[in-house]
Order: C-alpha cells, then structure tokens, then sequence
C-alpha cells in the first residue's frame, strides 16, 4: 500500500507511543518459560511481538489476548515446552528468531525456525555457532549461518563466550540456552547492548551476574510468573523526537516512555545537537525506568556518533540521518556496520531513499556522511524494502520536505508501530 505523506508545520500536543518491542518479546517468551500466570500489560501489538506469541502458542503454551494490549501468559516452566508440528515462522522478527533459538538450544524436540525474505538473508550464524559449541545439533542453509534452521536441542554444558558483536540478540540467546546447561553460561561484548533480557530474568526470580566483563546465569533457575508493565518504545519515539525537533515552533510531550540507559543514545545525540529534550515525571515502572519526554525545535547542528553510543541507538540510525539533514555542518555516524544486516542493509537504504528527498548522503563502509542544512524536496517515490524503520524514517522526511512525498509498501510499519500515520496525523 503507498501512503502520501504531506509536509508539516509543526508537531504539538501530547500522545503516546506503542509498547516497548523488545520488552514485549522477552514478556511472552520469559511468560512461557515461567512457573505461573504472567500478566502482561502495554504489550506492543506489532507483527513481530505477535510472530512471537505464534511460535509459543505452536509449542503448548496458553496465551490470552485479554485485550489489544494486554496478555495472560500461562508459564509451561523452564522444562514444558512441547515439539511443535509445524515450522515456527518468526515472520520479519530477527528478536524473535534469535531469542528463540536460544530457548529452543535447550529443548529435547526438533523444530524448524524460517521466516520472511529478510529473515532468510540475516546472518544466524553469530548465534548458530556459540549454541551448537553449547552442544545443541543445529543444521540449516550455508552450514547453519541462514535461516530455515532446523535444531534438536538438548544436554547443553554452560560456556563463556565473547562475542565479537555488541548484540543484545546474541547476548540473550545464549543467556537463555544457559538456563538449560550444566554449569555457568556466560557471555562477554565489545560494547554494551540493551539489558533488557537481565532485567527480566531478574524480574522473574533468575539470579544474573556480572563478573569479570562477563554477564552470567546458572544452569536449572527457575522462573516465577510475575506481572510485566511495558513502557513505550524509545525507538518509536524517537520519529516523533526527529519530528519536533526538526520542525520549527514543535513542542510535543510524549508520555510514558522507556529510558533504559542502554537504549537512550537517541536523547544524548539530539540534546549534543541542540535540540531540546526535557525528561518529565520520571519513575520506575517493574524493572525499567520510565519518563515522559517533551521536546522542542531547537537550530540542529552536526555531529559524530561512533563507539559504544551506537549499540544505545542502533534502531534510530535511519531517523537520525534524517535530523542530520537539517543540522548545519556534517554529521558522520561510524562504527555501526550492524546497520547493514538488519530488516534491510540500513547504511545503503538510508542513503538511497534520502537522496530521492535530494539529501546529500555518503555511503561509508560503517556508516553515514551526511552534509546537513539543505531544504529536502518534495515528490520523492519512497522504496521501505520491506524496512518498517526506513519507512517511518522517511515519513520524517516528508514532513520536512517542501511537498508531499509517496511511500511505498507503507505496511512493513505494522513491524513495531501499528497507528503511526494516524498518529502523526493527531499533532500537525
Ligand atoms: O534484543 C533486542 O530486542 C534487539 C536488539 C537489537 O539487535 P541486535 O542484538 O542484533 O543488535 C535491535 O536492533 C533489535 O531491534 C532489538
Ligand atoms: C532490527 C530490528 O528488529 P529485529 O532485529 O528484531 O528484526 C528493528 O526493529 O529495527
């Protein structure tokens, strides 16, 4: 479906964004694996989080959709996971595929896990390789690197492991393996990913250690069901923070919002750019602090975002290309060849659909160049592949822009942000 995004003036007003992905993921998951009933409340109904619940419902486990937002997850416990008959189709989700495989590496059943045409592209292999050294038999295209993946899990020992990636995806996956070794499992990162999956585990009674720069659990914990609150996702958001700040006279309150440190970069990098990001009523809801964020047009200048900042904002690159275009100078965004293995290669389609906006933007070979301060056209015909974060990213753009623009296959948005043009119809 196309959708014509028409320019804006401003953004103002108050709203709210959908549930946190991520959270929403690990809910439904660590819900299965629980002993009790796990309430799940702010649960994103995006396409990934409900591929998730797919996968789990095919292996036994009971989950209620109580409302839209709102779940009941019967826990099966850490062993009662039954084979599925069918594939486990994780649709565009690579949290899911990834998250899952580690749950699976401990299962004694065969199961078969594919997806979409960017899931068979994805690279497995970084999580493929540390769970069969964990002892799981796991086969698939390209010797186990590419989805379909066929595992038989089962009789894990605990490892250490370093990852060569900062991915909260690898991170978790053999986290959740550990849980159904012998022994310690533990995993050591170049930089620091989200933390979501340690908060959780602790949420639901798991002891998590960190010793040594490596992040532990030990083999046989349980999980008790408990109550799950999820806040609004930062990197939904973080369109809506693009928007105000690029738009001059913006002022948008967005309540209700997740501000876990590993995931906050997108606020650091705004505020050394100049725009004005006020943190209200902040508070801690379950295991994850929260705040509401006002935000405000302010004159954006460039900047380079490298290093350990990138893991904290690795969603919001696309959207913040976008803020880069209208900030005085060059902003250059290094270290981040992760971009290229997402839901599309983000370093090319970044750069491709900005120039159709006629942005100046670089490609790098681990990242962007962008020479900001330029008026973006109108009339752009936009291509998300199938990219729910190019499409929003490009929306932005739109607003911006000196005329409408049109977006392609509109509905890859539907991932993580079911409403979003409805939304950002609300506060013009
Ligand atoms: O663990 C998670 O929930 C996620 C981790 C990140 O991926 P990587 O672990 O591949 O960096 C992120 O890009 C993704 O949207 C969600
Ligand atoms: C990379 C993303 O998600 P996933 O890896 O779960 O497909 C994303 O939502 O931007």
């Amino acid at each position: 479906m196309d959708m014509v995004i028409e320019p804006a003036g401003r953004v103002q007003g108050e709203v709210e964004v959908p549930g946190d992905k991520s959270i929403s993921h690990r809910a439904v998951m660590f819900g299965a694996l629980a002993d009790g009933v796990t309430h799940v409340r702010g649960f994103l109904p995006g396409a990934d989080c409900l591929s998730t619940i797919d996968c789990f419902r095919k292996m036994g486990v009971a989950i209620e959709r109580l409302s839209e937002t709102e779940l009941r997850v019967t826990g099966a416990g850490l062993h009662g996971l039954q084979e599925p008959d069918d594939l486990l189709d994780v649709g565009n989700s690579g949290t899911t595929a990834r998250l899952m495989l580690g749950i699976l590496a401990g299962q004694p059943f065969h199961c078969t896990v594919t997806g979409d045409a960017s899931i068979r592209r994805r690279p497995m292999g970084r999580v493929t390789n540390p769970l069969r050294e964990m002892g799981t038999k796991i086969d698939g295209r390209e010797d186990g690197r590419l989805a379909p993946l066929s595992v038989r899990g089962g009789n894990l020992r605990g490892i250490n492991y370093d990852s060569p990636v900062g991915s909260a995806q690898v991170k978790s996956a053999i986290l959740l393996a550990g849980l159904f070794a012998d022994g310690s499992t533990g995993v050591k990162e170049p930089e620091p990913s989200r933390d979501h999956t340690e908060r959780m585990l602790r949420a639901f009674g798991v002891p998590v250690f960190e010793a040594d720069g490596y992040t532990s659990v030990r083999g046989g914990a349980k999980l008790t069901a408990t109550e799950i609150e999820v806040p609004g996702d930062i990197s939904s958001a973080a369109f809506l923070l693009v928007a105000a700040a690029i738009l001059p006279g913006s002022d948008l309150l967005i309540r209700n919002v997740g501000i876990n440190p590993t995931r906050t970069g997108i606020l650091d990098v705004l505020r050394e750019m100049g725009a004005q990001i006020e943190l209200l009523n902040e508070r801690v809801s379950g295991d994850e602090p929260i705040a509401d964020l006002r935000v405000r047009a302010g004159a954006l200048r460039g900047v380079t975002v490298r290093g350990a900042m990138i893991p904290r904002l690795i969603d919001e690159i696309p959207v913040l290309a976008v803020a880069a275009t209208q900030a005085a100078g060059v902003t250059e965004i290094r270290d981040a060849k992760e971009l290229k293995v997402k839901e599309s290669n983000r370093i090319a389609t970044t750069a491709a659909e900005l120039r159709k906006f006629g942005a100046q933007v670089e490609e790098l070979e681990d990242g962007l160049r962008i020479i900001g301060g330029m008026k973006l056209r109108g009339g752009a015909i936009v291509e998300t592949h199938h990219d729910h974060r190019i499409a929003m990213a490009m929306a932005v753009a739109a607003l911006v822009a000196d005329g409408p623009a049109t977006i392609r296959d509109w509905e890859s948005v539907d991932v993580s942000f079911p409403g979003f043009a409805q939304l950002v119809q609300n506060i013009r």
